[in-house]
């Protein structure tokens, strides 16, 4: 379909401007294209410009239409009508190069036609909707055809992804819409989530959904709740168990580090054997009386009064991470501490099990790529938080070793530039704040300046997708669950209603003196 006649070239030679009638409903964002030697040349639609403004005293009666002004002084609404669009030259698509930019803009008068759902779907995305390795995660946004957005597994989990947007916006939805796709058949992926609302319990109902099977295949969905998350003592690195227990003196740290040293070379160790060292050392009266019972009071209070930390039971790895299984990690009832310090510890041996794989190493083994969803990330990949360092490594170094990284925040100026780079796609979704704007204007490189400017404008599950998982930044329209949501915003006047129908209510209003702690039964 025609859209539009090139008007000329822009400021830059990789853009040109186009006229366009208003009947045409173009929207930044679409994509468009001209033909030179016979080949289709795909633009992308950046700024969309009013060519010419009624004048003002055309507008200075509200109740009458400018319209209709025209028509009584006999002028056509038609030149008013026009719009200039800005597109940008992104070239004709070939599988072995890419975008080829044939580095001549159109001529002047040239036609420029909408481009059609075959052109899109040959030039931006790499994989086909169902297609093995492929995400089918929505729809081109701006469109009443469908036209499906399909990511490609494997860059997407093996180089990371980020997922950012202000809250409410639809990322944990749009999350969940990405790992029905990586339990499909044609994914099969090992899939790990720290879960700190609880909102992804919900993805266990694709067990029985007819979509998620083939042949005997079945994914499997494991929830584990607070009693079923325990990390052994000994595979807690000496700097978590020093961020574990409050106020020591440095005596009391020297102490410690040198007993961690002595019996981490020896494998695993519980609390008791720690308690029994420092026992030994003040009996040799190589340590203060004062020092010891300070360090074993804090190892009692502090380590062992930890539900997720035990002497001897931890999670198995093998149990944890399967192809065709999503491990749900609820962490709604852990304070901050042990949620950064389970991040740190699973994440470090998650990264050490693939490594040993990988290079044929003794010690615990995962023979499989894994991909790990972080939420509320910013909590767990600022500079401050516990856990930075071990996702620092594992975002710079685990696409090596196949541990691939989703982090889904609500403040991306809260995490650490280093690690929000090394997410090679990126699905940024509405977001308002103008310094989160920013940090992503300056970490996420692919989304241009213009794409920017439309992030406060996409209302709830559309989002822009960019980086290596597709050919070019696109704008989305998250595809609906198969599963329902288990984020989903409360709706509090139905609850009340409900509530309140059951009969619960009444007498509630009976009772109305404030009761002092004395006339209480
Ligand atoms: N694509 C969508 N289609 C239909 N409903 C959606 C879509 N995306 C989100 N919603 C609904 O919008 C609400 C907020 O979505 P969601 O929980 O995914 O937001 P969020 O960005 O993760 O928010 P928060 O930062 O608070 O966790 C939910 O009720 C969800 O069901």
């Amino acid at each position: 379909m025609k859209v539009g006649i090139v008007k000329g070239p822009a400021e830059n030679p990789y853009e040109f401007r186009f006229i366009t009638p208003d009947s045409k409903a173009l929207k930044v964002g679409e994509f468009v294209y001209y033909v030179h030697e016979g080949k289709k040349v795909l633009c992308r639609i950046t700024k969309r410009l009013p060519l010419r403004h009624y004048p003002d005293i055309y507008l200075s009666n509200p109740d009458v239409e400018p319209g209709r002004i025209l028509k009584v002084l006999g002028l056509s609404s038609r030149e008013y009508d026009l719009f200039e669009m800005r597109a940008t030259i992104l070239g004709y698509y070939s599988r072995e190069l890419g975008f080829v930019n044939p580095r001549i803009p159109p001529k002047p008068g040239q036609a420029v036609f909408l481009a059609e759902k075959d052109v899109i779907e040959e030039a931006l995305l790499r994989k086909k909707k169902g297609e093995l390795g492929s995400i089918h995660a929505g729809f081109l946004l701006n469109r009443d055809e469908d036209i499906p957005i399909v990511l490609d597994t494997s860059l997407t989990v093996s180089e990371h992804l980020a997922i950012l947007a202000g809250t409410g916006s639809g990322k944990s939805y749009l999350a969940g819409v990405i790992v029905e796709e990586l339990l499909k058949p044609y994914n099969r992926a090992s899939v790990l989530i720290f879960d700190p609302h609880g909102e992804y319990h919900t993805l266990k109902e694709v067990e029985g959904l007819d979509e998620f099977s083939e042949g005997s295949y079945r994914p499997s969905v494991k929830i584990y709740g607070r009693e079923d998350i325990k990390l052994r003592v000994s595979e807690l690195d000496y700097d978590e168990i020093v961020n574990l227990l409050p106020n020591l003196t440095e005596k009391m740290e020297a102490t410690l580090s040198r007993i961690y040293r002595d019996l981490s070379e020896r494998g695993n160790f519980t609390s008791g054997d720690i308690i029994a060292r420092i026992e030994e050392m003040k009996n040799n009266e190589e340590l203060a009386e004062s020092t010891a019972s300070g360090l074993i009071w804090r190892i009692r209070r502090y380590l062992l009064e930890m539900e997720i930390i035990d002497d001897y039971r931890h999670m198995s790895l093998k149990d944890l991470l399967k192809p065709g299984q999503a491990s749900v990690l609820q962490l709604t009832e852990m304070n901050d501490l042990e949620q950064e310090i389970l991040v740190s510890a699973l994440m470090k041996r998650i990264l050490k099990a693939r490594i040993n794989a990988e290079k044929g190493l003794d010690g615990e083994k995962l023979d499989y790529p894994v991909f790990v969803i972080v939420e509320e990330a910013h909590r767990f990949a600022s500079r401050d938080s516990r856990s930075y360092d071990v996702l620092r490594t594992i975002l710079s170094e685990g696409r090596k070793f196949g541990v691939g990284v989703c982090l889904i925040s609500q403040r991306p100026s809260k995490i650490d530039s280093d690690i929000l780079s090394q997410c090679m796609t990126q699905i940024v979704m509405r977001i308002v704040n103008p310094a989160d704007q920013e940090n992503i204007r300056k970490s996420v490189e692919s989304i241009g300046r213009e794409m920017i400017e439309e992030l406060p404008g996409l209302t709830k599950g559309q989002a822009i997708v960019a980086g290596v998982a597709v050919n070019t930044p696109v704008l989305m329209r998250a595809r609906k669950r198969h599963t329902s949501h288990g984020g989903a915003s409360k709706n509090a006047p139905e609850e009340w209603i409900r509530w309140s129908e059951k009969g619960e209510s009444r007498g509630i209003f009976v009772d109305r003196k404030a009761r002092l702690f004395w006339d209480e039964d």
